[in-house]
């Protein structure tokens, strides 16, 4: 589980001055569920997603994660999570099995341990084909594949995706949303980042709209759509974020204020 409280993160910018890349936000995952972060380019998705990972440390609140505290616990809260980053970059020599012996190894797993993991996830991720070649040759959604593969070779109970199909072709993608339908059917609890609307509706048991830092609204599809009485998530989108803007405000504001 993932219970974010009020959770904040100021960065001191030379040249922009103060940036609120995280301000107040709170939400919780329940293991077995998908939590997608949407929001644009800026919005506080990556920041939001490193500090669960304990790769950021938070300016303010709390974020506990498998039942810890990522300010006091940080070494059992990355024993309890895997963080696949948009970022994430692979040794090029090393072919994708090696690549997973290595991330096993480093996570303390014994090889037969890794061993069994790897058959698990190449036959999940669709890799049997490539497992045995040099990452170095791979396309984008090869190396995508290698990537998620490696962040959850210690098959963590709790699993953060950072856009995780960006710039993948259809098919790759498809494998990598329903490897993910797979995690919550065996009980994860998943968080996801992303700016795809139609993945959103596929994947996403809750939805938080995020702009500015802020969350601005948050709810399954069908409830943001009956809230807005709008079908489009696109459009739902847009007004939610609109209203933060300075246009007419949105019912989502006073809605969630009203929740809390
Ligand atoms: N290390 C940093 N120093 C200063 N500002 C930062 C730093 N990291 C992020 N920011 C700023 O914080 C804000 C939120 O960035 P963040 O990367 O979390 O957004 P995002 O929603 O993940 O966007 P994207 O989809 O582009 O990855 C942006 O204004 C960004 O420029």
């Amino acid at each position: 589980m993932i219970a974010v409280q009020n959770l904040t993160k100021v960065f001191r910018d030379k040249k922009r001055g103060e940036i609120r890349a995280v301000d107040d936000v709170s939400f919780t995952v329940e293991p077995g569920r998908i939590y997608g972060l949407l929001g644009a380019n800026g919005a506080g998705k990556t920041t939001t997603l490193r500090m669960l990972a304990t790769l950021l440390k938070p300016t303010g609140g709390t974020a506990i994660v498998n039942g810890f505290d990522v300010t006091r616990e940080p070494e059992k809260v990355r024993a309890n999570v895997g963080f696949m980053a948009a970022s994430t970059a692979l040794y090029g020599r090393l072919t994708a099995r090696e690549t997973l012996v290595y991330f096993g190894r480093l996570n303390g797993l014994a090889d037969a341990e890794i061993g069994a993991r790897i058959g698990r996830l190449s036959g999940e991720l669709d890799m049997d084909e490539f497992l045995d070649r040099r990452v170095d040759k791979f396309s984008t959604g090869m190396k995508q594949k290698v990537s998620i593969a490696r962040t959850l070779i210690h098959d963590p109970a709790v699993m953060i995706f950072d856009e995780p199909t960006i710039g993948l072709d259809v098919m790759a993608a498809r494998t990598i949303v329903q490897f993910i339908r797979g995690c919550r059917e065996r009980g994860k609890t998943v968080v996801y980042s992303t700016h795809v609307m139609s993945e959103v509706e596929k994947l996403c048991d809750c939805v938080g709209i995020v702009h500015g830092g802020k969350l601005l609204a948050e709810g399954s599809v069908p409830e943001l759509r009956a809230r807005h009485g709008e079908q489009d998530m696109e459009e739902i989108f847009v007004r939610v974020v609109g209203g933060a803007d300075g246009s007419p405000a949105s019912g989502d504001l006073r809605l969630k204020e009203g929740a809390q």
